[in-house]
Parts: C-alpha cells; structure tokens; sequence
C-alpha cells in the first residue's frame, strides 16, 4: 500500500492507495498531522510514501514519516513522465508538477487544462504530446476574502457564500459577487481562450474550493477532489521501476 501526502498552504492531505485505487482519504492541519500518521498506520499496511510539499511541516514531522515509511520527498530532479517546458522549472511549485502528472498519466494525448482552487487557484496546461508549458496563478477564495478585509478599512471578513446575482446591492452582496463571480469569470474566460488554442480540451477542476465553484460553471468540466494525490501516486509507482 502506498500513502500519499500533499502539504498544501493551507491544509494537508492524506490519501492511502491500494492498487492505484485510493481507499482512504484524510484532511487534516499541521497540528493534526502527526496524530493523522499514526491513525493511518495502525490501520494500514503502508510500505511506500510520497510526499509533496509546497509549505514546510511542523520540526520533526517529516523525521515521524522517515521513521515509518520508506519516502520519496517529491523535489524538482523526481523522475517524472511528461516533459517540462516550464521557463524556470527549479522554481515550479511542486504540487503542480503533481498535478500535471496525474493529467499525463490519466488523459495521455490530450490536451488537458488543471484548474486547482486551492489556497491560490493554479491553471497547468499539457497539450497532447505530453509537453507542459504552465499556465497561471491567482489567490483562492479565502485568500480574496481575507485581502479585502485585511487591506481596507472598510470591508468585514465574510464567510465564503454563492452570491444570489452578478450585481450586489449592499457591501455583503457585492463582496460576495466579486470575490465569487469574479473566480468564475475568470476560470470561464481561462478555458474559453484555451478552447480557442487548443482542439478536444479537457478540464479538471480539483482543490479544496473544487465542489463548491462546479455547480455554477457553465463550461464542461471533471471535478476531482482528489487529482493531485491520484497524480503523487503515480508518480510514486514510476519511480518504483
Ligand atoms: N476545513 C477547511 N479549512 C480550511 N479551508 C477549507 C476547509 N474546507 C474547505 N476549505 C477551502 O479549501 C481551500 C483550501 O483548499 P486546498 O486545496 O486544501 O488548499 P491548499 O492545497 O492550498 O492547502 C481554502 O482556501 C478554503 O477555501
Ligand atoms: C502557486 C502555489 C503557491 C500554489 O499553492 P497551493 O495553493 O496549492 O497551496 C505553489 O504551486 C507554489 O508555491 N508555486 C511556486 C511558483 C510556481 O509554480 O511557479
Ligand atoms: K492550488
């Protein structure tokens, strides 16, 4: 059994593999972290481990895996199956070399959009000769939310919510509308001009904010929640030969 492990800027997952299938998931903070290790370790017989890491763990954590797993720490020399195109690839963020992985083992020969709304919303392009070229980063939902508050005097920190219109009429209604619309126009606006470029696009859609941004998008998408671990163990099963 292999565990893979994405340690993302804002939340960690966790997902336990058994013959390329996940079997088990978890989500959990640095806090939690160590208590999710042991948890899945009594319960599963893990062998190999694959972590990507774009924020650091707590000290000592990466040590707790070592001590249990065997560990391939995902880093920017890790043999991977699609060819990086990426004008600085040692500054690539290592969850999009995931993700891009997933993408080239999942729909080889095609041209494929990855769209992760996470704590930033990336946008990975791979076209169907297995070249990746890159594509985009702009802040989350949170991220937006938390600037408006943080960097006016004016505008409270609202919860996430489905705005009712394009056009607010209050503070509540027009923040929400431009932090939640504005996401939307801009992953819409991204793959119509990539559709214009591109023949037969794919789009996933994966990340934290994936199920909550899918029902209100008008283009056809995959939604998978889980694209960036499916793409860690795949990578993890091709460095194994
Ligand atoms: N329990 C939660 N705690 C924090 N963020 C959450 C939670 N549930 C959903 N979210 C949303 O998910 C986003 C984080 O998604 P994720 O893909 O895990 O990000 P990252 O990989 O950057 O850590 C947050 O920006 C937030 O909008
Ligand atoms: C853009 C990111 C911060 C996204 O992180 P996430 O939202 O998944 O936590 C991460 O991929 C990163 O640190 N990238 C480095 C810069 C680059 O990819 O070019
Ligand atoms: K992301």
């Amino acid at each position: 059994m292999n565990l893979a492990i994405d340690v993302g800027n804002t939340l960690i997952k966790l997902g336990v593999f058994n013959d390329g299938n996940l079997t088990q998931k978890t989500t959990c903070s640095k806090n939690d972290f160590s208590l999710a290790i042991q948890e899945i370790s009594k319960v599963f017989p893990i062998k190999n481990c694959i972590i990507s890491a774009v924020s650091n763990l707590l000290e000592g954590q990466f040590e707790e895996v070592r001590n249990q797993f065997e560990v391939l720490l995902l880093n920017h020399q890790t043999p991977v199956s699609f060819v990086n195109k990426y004008a600085t690839p040692l500054t690539l963020g290592i969850d999009r070399i995931a993700l891009v992985s997933a993408a080239a083992d999942q729909f080889p020969q095609k041209n494929v959009l990855i769209i992760d709304a996470g704590t930033c919303i990336t946008y990975d392009f791979i076209n169907s000769k297995n070249e990746y070229f890159g594509g985009a980063i702009s802040p989350g939902i949170s991220l937006r939310y938390k600037a408006l508050h943080t960097f006016t005097e004016k505008l409270p920190l609202l919860k996430t919510k489905s705005p009712d219109s394009y056009l607010g009429n209050d503070t509540a209604s027009a923040i929400h509308s431009g932090v939640v619309n504005g996401i939307l126009y801009e992953i819409e606006g991204y793959i119509n001009e990539y559709k214009k470029d591109y023949d037969n696009l794919t789009v996933i859609l994966t990340g934290g904010d994936a199920h909550f941004l899918r029902d209100s998008l008008k283009n056809d998408i995959f939604a998978n929640s889980n694209f960036l671990l499916e793409g860690l163990n795949h990578i993890l099963e091709y460095n194994k030969h």
